[in-house]
């Protein structure tokens, strides 16, 4: 699923943080208007599980996603509002039985050789790599390459405009994340011609 999505749409995923409802759908439209179509909508705040259900509903371009997934009972609420995909920012064996359960596109989050390990044997051969830069940066995926060539990885965690590409180079990266393309002062300020303008120079 991951390799057709990104054929089709930038393998930049911003990581969406939605503090007032009502901005949820001129965000994502503004987005989609940039070429940016995978968008990952956050459980940091209560408008997220909200948003899915009103980005689906009224952004059909978008491939809409949950983040922040910390439990089995979060991504099952999530799919049932609509989530195309699920991301978390590391697994615990409930909820990697669940997404296997489901068996959609899910990214179980790792920073470590064993919890690659995990997750690869739990059938994840996508992953995030987060916190990416806290974690080890390019180095550590170009580390990981060696024994897990079978796995890639979506990179987030202190990824902005200035060092994307250095990590879209990577072999075993297929995608980045992260939230440098819903700055929250545009956001506030409800300027979504400045998030069209970040996602097309992405
Ligand atoms: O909240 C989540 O769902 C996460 O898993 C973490 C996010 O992916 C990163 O925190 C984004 O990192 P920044 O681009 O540095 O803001």
């Amino acid at each position: 699923m991951w390799d057709l999505w990104i054929e089709r749409a930038k393998p930049v995923m911003p990581v969406i943080v939605i503090d007032d409802p009502d901005h949820a759908v001129p965000l994502a439209q503004a987005l989609v208007e940039g070429g940016v179509r995978l968008l990952e909508i956050t459980l940091r705040t209560a408008a997220g599980m909200q948003a899915i259900s009103q980005i689906k509903r009224a952004v059909p371009e978008a491939i809409v996603g949950v983040g922040t997934v910390t439990s089995a009972r979060q991504l099952e609420d999530a799919l049932h509002r609509g989530a195309e995909f699920a991301v978390s920012p590391g697994s615990s064996p409930e909820l990697l039985a669940c997404a296997q359960e489901w068996g959609g596109p899910y990214l179980p989050g790792v920073a470590t050789p064993t919890e690659v390990m995990q997750a690869r044997e739990a059938g994840f051969r996508y992953q995030k790599f987060f916190p990416a830069s806290a974690a080890g940066g390019t180095a550590m995926l170009k580390a990981l390459a060696g024994p897990f060539a079978d796995v890639a990885f979506c990179p987030t965690g202190g990824i902005g405009a200035d060092n994307y590409r250095d990590y879209l180079a990577l072999n075993n990266v297929f995608a980045v994340g992260g939230s440098w393309l819903t700055p929250k002062t545009a956001v506030s300020a409800q300027n979504w011609q400045a998030l069209t303008s970040l996602a097309i120079a992405s």
